[in-house]
């Protein structure tokens, strides 16, 4: 008799109450996160199916914020291989090692990062394939992407976090990160054998520090297929959030849209790809580029940027002040009462620093301040939902990177958005997968914004949300990809000539047929041994 046997009426049961149970009771996050993981390894149907089904609930421990203690554990919680790593020892063979990878006809995406800067919380080496996994659940639940099509990949190239190279469980390759040289070498040697051994793939770039952030994206994007989410995917959501929450906030003041101005707190690869995203806010109410960056102020740890500042680094050039010559500007609340900002951004991963005070300042030049704390996870948040609702007196419209729950002031239950990428990249990976665009254009990371703004329904509307509810993910998905591949299109980007002959109606039917849905045959029909 096997051993296998299933318990004669376990079909009478839904296995999914169990697991979800089983779930439920552990106390601890990262519990949850090594739960699931597991479940996913035993049976990945039935993990992809509880997870459709449980979004909310699930997406959390999948992904930021405790995605974020499994990255920063994973060489004490790692259980089986589950990604691609390749190592800068490997370089000279990096194509033979991608070439070991079992799905290599089948692969369309790849999430690529280099564990320099996880979320917000640094260099995490080899320990950072957990943020490719959770990305790549989110393309599987959100955008019905088959899970044997995507690739997690990080790249081991050593990390300079000290309590990593002095841990003895620690997976990754132990030495400080390589010189620039060293590193585009690798890099190059790298996206070519992507490329010769996954002629189909997608790559999106994720979590790389933010000097090679930028250059990799400038130095790859005409050559390749490729993206970067922490600067086009959340330049994209914030823009999205932020026509949204424009308009919220115009309307209780009756100020015009065209007097937005907005500013930045936090100055690296994400803070400034969304500032250059929210650009075509302002231009696309007709300002010059000109008139739309004058719109746009930024701050770092020094304070206030300015172009007189020495030794400014590159990437913060574009938007340094040229108006403001006075002595330099460092505190938070004088900065607002300086520029009088409509919305407050933070992208700066240092939690609290939107105190009372600079809530209360928003709120003295705002009937409506928009203020997104937007650094992961949630421990980093600039601020929490709690506090800005009872600072601001429920005045405040408010997205975080991370999610926060509904609160309820004075008797009004208010609730959060979520300013996550997640919304965007799922919808653009699928877009530029479908239209097999050769290359991600400004013109279609804009137009996905745009979509995401206007997938509203009525009752998210009535709510006043300026996001979407992820419930209702694959829809909003299914209208990112339409207009990524009309916009491909447009640009003459795509390879697939076929989807260019489909009226509005049938492109959007066959985008929704398109998407994986998990079978269920192990819950409905037990083998009967
Ligand atoms: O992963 C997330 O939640 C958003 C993101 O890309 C980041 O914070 O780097
Ligand atoms: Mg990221």
């Amino acid at each position: 008799m096997s051993v296998n046997r299933f318990p004669p009426h376990f079909a009478n049961t839904d296995h999914r109450e169990r697991c979800l149970a089983q779930l439920r009771s552990k106390p601890v996050a990262l519990e949850k996160y090594i739960y699931l993981n597991g479940l996913k390894g035993r049976d990945s149907n039935l993990f992809y199916n509880i997870l459709l089904e449980n979004m909310p609930e699930m997406i959390p421990i999948l992904y930021t914020p405790t995605v974020g203690d499994a990255c920063v554990n994973y060489s004490h919680i790692w259980r089986r291989p589950e990604g691609l790593y390749v190592s800068i020892e490997d370089k000279g063979r990096i194509r033979e090692v991608l070439s070991t990878w079992s799905n290599i006809h089948d692969s369309r995406i790849a999430v690529v990062t280099d564990g320099s800067r996880i979320l917000g919380l640094g260099d995490l080496g080899a320990n950072g394939l957990p943020i490719s996994i959770g990305k790549l659940d989110l393309y599987i639940a959100g955008a019905g992407i088959k899970p044997n099509s995507t690739v997690p990949i990080c790249l081991d190239l050593g990390t300079n976090t000290q309590r990593y190279l002095d841990d003895p469980l620690y997976i990754g390759i132990r030495r400080p990160r390589p010189s620039v040289q060293e590193m585009d070498e690798f890099m190059d040697e790298f996206m070519q054998a992507m490329k010769d051994v996954f002629p189909n793939l997608l790559i999106q770039f994720e979590d790389f520090s933010t000097d090679n952030a930028f250059r990799y994206l400038d130095r790859y994007r005409h050559q390749y297929r490729v993206f970067n989410d922490d600067i086009q995917g959340t330049g994209s959501v914030i823009l999205s959030g932020f026509i949204n929450a424009a308009g919220l906030s115009s309307a209780a003041s009756g100020r015009s849209l065209s007097d937005h101005k907005v500013l930045f707190f936090g100055a690296g690869s994400a803070g400034i790809g969304v500032a250059k995203q929210l650009l075509s806010f302002f231009t696309m109410l007709g300002m010059s580029p000109e008139e739309a960056r004058s719109r746009i102020y930024t701050v770092d740890s020094k304070g206030l940027i300015t172009a007189d500042r020495k030794g400014l680094q590159e990437h913060k050039k574009f938007f340094a002040r040229t108006d403001y010559s006075g002595p330099q500007m460092t505190n938070l609340v004088d900065i607002i009462n300086y520029v009088k900002p409509t919305a407050l951004l933070g992208l700066s991963t240092l939690k609290n620093a939107f105190s009372e005070g600079v809530v209360k300042a928003m709120c003295a030049h705002n009937e409506r301040p928009v203020i997104f704390p937007l650094s992961n996870p949630v421990h980093l948040s600039e601020v929490e939902y709690q506090d800005a609702i009872q600072w601001s007196n429920g005045k405040v419209i408010f997205a975080s990177g991370s999610p926060y729950k509904p609160v309820t002031h004075n008797g009004v239950t208010y609730e959060p958005g979520q300013g996550n990428n997640m919304y965007i990249f799922p919808g653009i990976g699928l877009g530029s997968i479908l239209s097999k665009a050769r290359h991600i254009s400004d013109g279609m990371v804009e137009k996905a914004a745009i979509a995401l703004s206007s997938s509203l329904d009525a009752e998210e509307q009535a709510a006043q949300l300026v996001y979407p509810r992820l419930t209702r993910i694959r829809d909003i998905s299914s209208k990112i990809a339409f207009a990524v591949i009309r916009q491909a299109q447009k640009e003459k980007l795509d390879e697939n000539a076929y989807l260019r002959t489909l009226p509005d109606a049938d492109l959007l039917g066959l985008i929704q047929d398109k998407m994986w849905q998990p079978q269920m045959l192990h819950l409905w029909s037990v083998p009967r041994l």
